[in-house]
């Protein structure tokens, strides 16, 4: 982040600071159902407060339809959350560029906080459009990109605006950044690599860089039936696609040319239907019956995972084990969050999406080195792709 000026670097005292943050939060009946985002973007709203800026938050929550305000997408019950959480009033604009915004951003007063509405209920956000940028620009004197969970897209508030304003990362992008990208340059050794979820389809460009980086690679979750099939086992009714088994089998080509140690399941939980009360038996994966699907890795896979997960001084993990969501597939995604939260001597590294749900379902989080609050961000990044909410921030 040479090329980059940080938050610590800007003369906030007076000044109208606009800051983006990714406030977009589950909301379960108009309440703030989880917070961390909000929690991860404190240091830099508190920075900002401390010094006397006047600051103003936006933020996207949701996926509205862009056609204006819609009562489930309202940034206010995070907005309500942080005023909790800081623990002083936080005025809310009831628009995101109009007169309320317009009159409550002049309105501040230095160390006060205000949060803008939905920036998505304005479709102009999405597009990256230039007078919607302006109309961003205006309300501030300066601007602050802290929202790394967004920072994949190049969006008005995460791209535009940045060239309108000076701008700066704020504390959580400098950190979010810094530890992926740190972790690939620079990994401690052994660096074992935990990769799960669903499709090898999502994860294929991952796995790609992955391997070009650690030491060993451990596949789970619905896409290591993929990778069965390019070994030439059956995997019954199991989550496939067949158009990427090729792919799959030059993956492991890759490994063994590269002299990455490949981790597969050795064995696996199966069920006769994609239900918590299905018929289940746990099978070696030369075993699978073709009338059932592997939900879950198996306990000898589990022991496999965790033995290796124990001697890394680097780990990553991205996406479960198995469908962890039903108690009756949880126990070997908890295995995995258990070794890695075990491995006290090594960096260990969450990267966001479901992974980080797992890891607080199983209440492991404060054992984890870093969590990112960013699943499609890190991602990207870790694939080495360019993330257009940092490069807009470069000088
Ligand atoms: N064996 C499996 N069969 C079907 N779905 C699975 C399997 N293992 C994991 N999943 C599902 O994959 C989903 C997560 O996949 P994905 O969205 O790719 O991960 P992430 O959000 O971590 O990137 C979870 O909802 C989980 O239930
Ligand atoms: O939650 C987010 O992404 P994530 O689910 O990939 O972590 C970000 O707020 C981006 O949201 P978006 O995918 O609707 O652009």
């Amino acid at each position: 982040m040479a090329d980059i000026a940080t938050v610590d670097q800007l003369d906030a005292r007076g000044k109208r600071v606009l800051v983006r943050v990714d406030f977009n939060v589950p909301v379960a009946d108009g309440v703030c159902s989880d917070d961390t985002r909000i929690r991860a973007a404190l240091p830099t709203i508190e920075k900002l407060i401390d010094e006397g800026a006047r600051v103003i938050l936006m933020s996207h929550l949701g996926r509205p339809s862009g056609e204006g305000f819609e009562e489930k997408f309202t940034l206010r019950p995070a907005a309500l959350r942080l005023s909790e959480l800081l623990g002083r009033p936080v005025a809310f604009a009831s628009d995101t560029v109009g007169p309320d915004a317009q009159a409550k951003a002049a309105a501040l007063q230095d160390g006060q906080v205000l949060v803008l509405e939905n920036l998505r209920f304005d479709k102009r956000e999405k597009k990256n459009d230039p007078e919607f940028c302006q109309e961003l620009a205006k309300l501030g004197e300066a601007y602050v990109n802290d929202a790394f969970g967004t920072a994949h897209r190049a969006h008005a508030s995460t791209a535009g605006v940045a060239a309108l304003l000076p701008a700066y990362a704020g504390y959580l992008m400098q950190n979010e950044v810094a530890t992926l990208t740190g972790m690939l340059d620079e990994p401690r050794r052994p660096f074992v690599a935990i990769l799960g979820g669903s499709k090898v389809s999502d994860k294929i460009k991952v796995i790609d860089a992955l391997m070009d980086k650690c030491d060993t690679l451990i596949i789970g979750g619905g896409m290591c039936f993929t990778f069965l099939l390019a070994q030439g086992k059956q995997v019954g009714t199991s989550l496939k696609e067949e158009d990427w088994v090729e792919r799959a089998a030059a993956m492991l080509r890759k490994a063994e040319e590269r002299g990455v140690k490949l981790l597969l399941p050795v064995d696996v939980v199966c069920a006769d239907k994609f239900a918590e009360d299905a018929n289940t038996k746990t099978v070696s994966v030369d075993d699978v019956p073709a009338d059932m699907m592997g939900l879950d890795v198996g306990p000898e896979t589990a022991k496999l995972y965790a033995q290796a997960i124990s001697q890394a001084a680097t780990v990553f993990w991205n996406g479960p084990m198995g469908v962890f969501e039903m108690e009756a597939f949880a126990a070997g995604t908890k295995a995995v969050a258990e070794a890695v939260a075990e491995n006290q001597l090594g960096d260990t590294i969450i990267g966001g999406g479901d992974s980080v749900a797992a890891v607080n379902k199983f209440d492991l989080a404060d054992r984890m080195t870093f969590i990112s609050t960013g699943g499609g961000a890190s991602m990207e990044l870790v694939q080495g792709e360019a993330l257009p909410g940092v490069e807009a921030l470069k000088r």
